[in-house]
């Protein structure tokens, strides 16, 4: 029977990638976008913007909306201090259970709480069910009309503090229109534009870097 791309792209680590190196992990799925398949992957470009804001974050805690096979998962995780936690939804069973191998792979189950449903749902159980109170770091990468409610929302449960950094994903390319309207004109986040390139293509996209002022 028919193979999906994800368990194509699982197939491609478990073949190139070697078991506990994140790195190998990473690159052995951007040489099979680029080689062989196209998937929504962040990919090395927007990769080395995301490694960076991550690096200078050092947050305790993330929140990663969009999973899919897990690979800007294992980016992030990889670059986190050791006692941090990065808490991931996935909305789609089948790419959540791709992601729990590929995470398993890079030796990183223990850094990362993989959650699968719909993040409206989840968002207000952050703090009873994980834990948590706020977060340093929330990577968006999920549904594109789900930005600017999932961010609304996240204000609204107390789950953003002084200083918390949003990054968002596809800012151009599929685009968020109604996020990047609100998030550059609201008084409560100073936002940056990181222009770049659709994932493994020579089409604009860009990241959103916004700071919440309280
Ligand atoms: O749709 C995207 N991601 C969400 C996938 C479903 C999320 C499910 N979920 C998880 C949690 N809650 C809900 C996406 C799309 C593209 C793209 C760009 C150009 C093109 F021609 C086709 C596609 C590029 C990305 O980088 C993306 O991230
Ligand atoms: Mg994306």
């Amino acid at each position: 029977t028919q193979t999906t791309r994800p368990q194509r792209m699982l197939a491609a680590v478990q073949k190139n990638a070697t078991r506990g190196d994140p790195r190998s992990v990473v690159k052995a799925i951007d040489q099979f976008c680029r080689q062989k398949e196209w998937a929504m992957n962040v990919g090395d470009e927007k990769g080395c913007i995301l490694d960076s804001v991550v690096t200078e974050v050092n947050p305790a805690t993330v929140l990663e909306l969009g999973t899919y096979c897990g690979y800007s998962t294992v980016r992030i995780a990889s670059l986190l201090p050791p006692d941090a936690k990065l808490i991931t939804l996935e909305f789609n069973p089948h790419n959540a259970a791709i992601a729990r191998q590929v995470i398993a792979w890079a030796g990183l189950g223990d850094k990362i709480q993989l959650v699968e449903g719909a993040s409206g749902d989840w968002i207000p159980k952050m703090k009873e069910k994980f834990g948590i109170e706020t977060f340093d770091l929330v990577f968006l990468d999920h549904w594109k009309d789900r930005y600017l409610p999932d961010t609304k929302l996240m204000e609204e449960c107390g789950l953003l503090r002084k200083g918390s950094i949003l990054l968002a994903d596809n800012v151009i390319s599929p685009g968020t229109p109604d996020y990047l309207e609100y998030i550059r004109n609201s008084p409560r986040y100073k936002s940056q534009y990181f222009r770049s390139h659709l994932e493994y293509t020579k089409a604009e996209d860009g990241l959103e870097k916004s700071v919440f002022l309280g």
